[in-house]
């Protein structure tokens, strides 16, 4: 483990102004973030917004039409895949299926021309880092799906890449082995120090591995910030309604008054936000914020809005109230249960406060943003 711990060099990967297009269909645009030595970034964004494609690129497996791709101080433009010194891991673990796992973890060895000796040493190495010691005799396909991407991931690591990339590594699995795996890939990345990139869709594998996420919608990068900034400060309404749950609410900007900024809701309703928001008045807005923010309550209230619950459901340790406000917009508020929280009846009339601290405002039509 030690003399694996050295010998991967960390590198810096940096990604400037990537775009590539399928058939004149612009597939990215203008791509660009950096991983630092050693760091762990995910890239996240909903099916077809590139993330597979900027993949291929950094793979070497596509030549994109414009950009820069660095790793450490070398340009990749001019060096092939195979010389590229980059591991990765696919979601369908595409083992060789006729070679044993041990011939599996050995082949980028071989393709390096690591002496047989040595081979034989790392693949033992590999084995005991990915806890299959005992299944290096067997066939791929008598492993399970887990054990494969473990496999995989083996292989991927056994060549000491400077770089590792993961498109959607465990999209296969169950969500309770899918843990299991992120945690032990969480471990190994962090033994060995290598600078790693994965794609996935799935927000939670996301925050729950990456150091920084980027965040991709259409072709182009939202937001590359860490998990819990692009939680709480979201900077566009596609990053707010795309990671973790919010609510909406459409309003208009009614006026300012000292340092606060009153929103006109639909059914004359209004919510006070505590801050002067960056619009003028007459602007439509969305309003957004999270279940959690919201606190119900029996009684009527300042900063209240009236709402009839429709539905509670008991998650685990939270409690989930789906309701409707008078103008039919559906909220969504959750509290955490403690002995004694009741749940009350569909049908109740209940108010909603929202804590209008965490609330953020984005423009509804682009236009009425003012600068
Ligand atoms: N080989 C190809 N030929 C033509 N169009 C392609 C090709 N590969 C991808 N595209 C298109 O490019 C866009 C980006 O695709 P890409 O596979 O990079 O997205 P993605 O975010 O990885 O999606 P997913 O999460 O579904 O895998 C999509 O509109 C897709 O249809």
């Amino acid at each position: 483990m030690a003399d694996m711990q050295n010998s991967s060099e960390r590198k810096r990967l940096n990604v400037q102004g990537l775009t590539h297009s399928y058939g004149g269909n612009n597939a990215i645009s203008d791509v660009s973030f950096t991983i630092e030595p050693g760091e762990i970034v995910a890239l996240l964004g909903p099916s077809g917004c590139g993330k597979s494609t900027v993949l291929r690129a950094i793979a070497g497996l596509i030549q994109p039409k414009a950009g820069k791709i660095e790793l450490g101080n070398q340009d990749l433009a001019l060096v092939s895949a195979r010389a590229r010194g980059i591991g990765m891991v696919f979601q369908n673990y595409a083992l060789f299926p006729h070679l044993t796992v041990a011939e599996n973890i050995a082949y980028p060895l071989a393709c390096q021309q690591v002496s047989r000796a040595e081979r034989k040493q790392r693949v033992e190495e590999m084995l005991a880092m990915v806890r299959l010691s005992e299944y290096g005799n067997r066939l791929p396909r008598e492993l399970s799906g887990g054990q494969q991407q473990r496999v995989a991931v083996a292989r991927a690591i056994a060549g000491r890449p400077s770089l590792l990339l993961l498109d959607e590594p465990f999209g296969a699995l169950d969500r309770a082995l899918r843990f299991d795996l992120q945690v032990e890939l969480l471990h190994l990345q962090k033994t060995l120090g290598i600078t790693t990139l994965i794609v996935t869709h799935d927000q939670e594998e996301a925050q729950s591995l990456a150091n920084r996420l980027v965040l991709m919608n259409k072709g182009h990068v939202e937001q590359i910030d860490t998990p819990m900034a692009v939680y709480d400060q979201p900077k566009s309404l596609f990053v707010n309604t795309f990671i973790g749950q919010t609510n909406q609410l459409a309003g208009t900007v009614l006026r300012f008054d000292n340092d606060t900024t009153l929103i006109g809701l639909s059914g004359d309703k209004t919510l006070r936000l505590p801050r002067r928001l960056n619009f003028t008045t007459g602007s439509k807005v969305t309003i957004t914020f999270r279940p959690e923010e919201v606190r119900l309550s029996a009684q009527p209230g300042e900063q209240c809005q009236p709402a009839r619950l429709t539905v509670s459901v008991p998650l685990g340790p939270v409690l989930v109230h789906d309701l409707m406000l008078d103008c039919g917009t559906t909220l969504r508020a959750s509290e955490v249960r403690v002995p004694g929280t009741r749940i009350p009846l569909p049908g109740s009339q209940l108010f909603a406060e929202i804590d209008t601290t965490r609330c953020h405002a984005f423009p509804a039509e682009p236009q009425t943003l003012s600068d």
